[in-house]
């Protein structure tokens, strides 16, 4: 697959450095994800034109946007990128429809052109019957797909998408996370998402690249990520609990001293990771089984889908996932000591 954006971002925002490469092939949608401050919106807004580089380059379908060795520097509205912000940002004054034909005009397009391309746009998104709104008589879902056909309007080479879906309800959400994967499906162009939530990423993306602190920790596919983070928020995000560990054999030796059983033979640095659904929890230590076993204490419970989520402290701190039916059993309260199970076939292990 040849790359459509070519870029190197370094971006330098107080004692804050942005220092990424990030390539995306034609057709191809990526998820960048990270915690708070990891520097998403700022590699997003270089990615704009609304924040140059400092050092690195910016080059889209062949044409450099930004490099500040060479002195260029294309400024955000003469660039090939639609953006679709968190709170998508339409002009209030404007209807659907001149909203949509905004970018065209802006990009010299007649007027009456420009209208067209917009009713296309808003008949291919399914809100041709709205057109005539203005975006205060449109609902969360109905102002989000006008943005994408504003963005999309441009005929962008680079798509943003901005946490897309953060402003809409759970329903809307859901219908509208479907709607965007299809048009997704049809943008010839690259994009690149940014959002906080790892199913919009897996729902949506083809690739997912992970920041934080702006350095990359990890890239690839949901399933190679999934099936080995590398790091604690990685762990979180696909739902796992991670450990660094010193393997010998089949035990795995954590940094605070617990060891804990392997179904696989390693040696040296590893990481150790089990899925909450593994923990068990009991009243007491369980007897007779190759499990291991630790008593820990409960810091918090909180719903997770039809289970609940235990979150346990003490020699491996871990979260647990259990039926209410179970949980009623062991009448658990945040503070009560319980023993948590991990059986070792449960675990995985693979080298760090
Ligand atoms: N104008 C600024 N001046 C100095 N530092 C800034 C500025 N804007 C952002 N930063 C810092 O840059 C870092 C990255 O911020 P950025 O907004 O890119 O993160 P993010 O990953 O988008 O976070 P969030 O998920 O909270 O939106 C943060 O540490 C932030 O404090």
């Amino acid at each position: 697959m040849s790359a459509v954006l070519d870029s190197h971002l370094v971006v330098q925002r107080g004692a804050f450095r942005l220092d990424i490469a990030l390539t995306i092939g034609a057709g191809e949608v990526v998820a960048l994800l990270g915690p708070n401050g990891a520097g998403k919106t700022t590699a997003l807004r270089a990615l704009a034109g609304l924040l140059p580089v400092d050092a690195g380059q910016v080059v889209l379908g062949g044409q450099t946007l930004d490099e500040p060795s060479r002195g260029v520097f294309v400024p955000a509205d003469r660039r090939p990128v639609g953006v679709v912000f968190q709170d998508y940002l339409l002009f209030p004054h404007l209807s659907a429809l001149d909203n949509v034909a905004f970018g065209p005009r802006r990009h010299g397009v007649g007027k009456t052109a420009a209208r067209l391309r917009a009713a296309a746009l808003l008949e291919r998104v399914g809100l041709i019957e709205q057109a005539r709104r203005k975006p205060r008589q449109l609902s969360g879902g109905q102002a989000q797909r006008v943005a994408l056909a504003r963005a999309l309007a441009v005929d962008p080479v680079l798509l943003l998408l901005d946490e897309p879906l953060a402003a809409l309800d759970a329903r809307t959400r859901l219908e509208t996370r479907a709607e965007l994967h299809r048009h997704l499906g049809e943008q010839p162009g690259a994009t690149l998402l940014v959002t906080h939530d790892p199913l919009d990423a897996l729902v949506l993306a083809d690739r997912l690249v992970i920041i934080e602190d702006g350095r990359i920790v990890q890239e690839g596919d949901a399933a190679t990520i999934t099936a080995q983070p590398r790091t604690d928020y990685v762990a979180r995000l696909v739902g796992l609990n991670l450990y660094r560990a010193r393997a010998h054999g089949h035990t795995a030796v954590l940094s605070g001293g617990f060891s804990l059983a392997l179904a696989e033979a390693l040696e040296g640095d590893v990481f150790v990771a089990f899925a909450p659904t593994a923990v068990a929890l009991h009243p007491r230590q369980p007897e007779g089984s190759p499990r291991n076993t630790w008593p820990a204490t409960i810091t918090g419970i909180q719903r997770h889908g039809d289970n609940l989520r235990v979150q346990l402290a003490g020699a491996v701190d871990a979260a647990a996932d259990i039926t209410p039916n179970a949980a009623a059993h062991l009448n658990l309260m945040p503070g009560q000591v319980v023993w948590a199970a991990v059986k070792a076939t449960e675990t995985r292990a693979y080298p760090a």
